[in-house]
């Protein structure tokens, strides 16, 4: 695992929260000031899609203790491999049916790589090599949420909990389904790709509200 990966001094207190899908500079700073130990741009199809050059101006104001990542779904390891690049971002998050392959060929980067897909998935995070495992609805970035509880117990690691997940309900789902970290995209949102500052700044304390 790469030093970006480790945990920071809030997930010690906390579950770890990844905010994903930041497009301007005032929810980065919500998320960072929040206390979010990573934080997600899109750059793949999507409302919240943003420019690799879009995303390492994002990144750039982000202190090393946030993770920032990359987040790919479908697209060749080499666009993946130049996005990255170009976006100067310190994780690459591959979602949906990427083959193992794929992360052994961006294991040279020298970045946390992250893994997400839906439950149906192979739940061992290292399975495909790589650093952080996300548990994800059918439809990334949808807000629809699943049966959470349906998977304590069976992802092992490093893995987070993502799909529906909104200040209102992201105590239970952690009670329910024991997630090492959680991400949340829509639940953070006033419209699809549009963020709340509020919305981050409250998400982020219930996640960490103790149980
Ligand atoms: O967010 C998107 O639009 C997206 C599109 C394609 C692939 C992945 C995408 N998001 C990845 C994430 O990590 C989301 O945070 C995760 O799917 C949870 O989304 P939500 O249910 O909206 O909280």
């Amino acid at each position: 695992m790469t030093e970006a990966a480790r945990p920071s001094a809030a997930t010690v207190r906390g579950v770890y929260v990844k905010i994903c899908g930041l497009r301007e500079p005032e929810h980065v700073a919500a998320a960072v000031e929040a206390g979010a130990d990573a934080i997600g741009f899109v750059l793949t199809r999507s409302p919240r899609r943003v420019t690799p050059a879009r995303a390492r101006e994002l990144a750039a104001a982000v202190p090393p203790h946030v993770l920032t990542v990359a987040v790919f779904a479908g697209e060749s390891t080499e666009e993946v491999r130049a996005a990255t690049l170009e976006a100067g971002v310190r994780a690459v998050q591959l979602h949906g049916a990427h083959p193992h392959e794929d992360f052994t060929a961006l294991k040279d980067l020298g970045l946390t790589l992250v893994r997400a897909g839906a439950a149906g998935a192979d739940l061992r995070c290292g399975a495909f090599d790589e650093d952080l495992l996300i548990v994800d609805a059918p439809r990334p970035g949808s807000g629809e949420p699943w049966d959470w509880a349906a998977v304590r117990g069976r992802p092992a690691g490093r893995w987070m909990l993502a799909g529906g997940l909104d200040p209102s309900n992201v105590a239970g789902a952690i009670a329910a389904a024991q997630p090492w970290g959680v991400d949340v995209s829509s639940g953070v949102e006033v419209a699809p790709g549009v963020k709340d500052a509020g919305l981050i700044r409250d998400f982020v304390t219930a996640a960490r509200t103790d149980r």
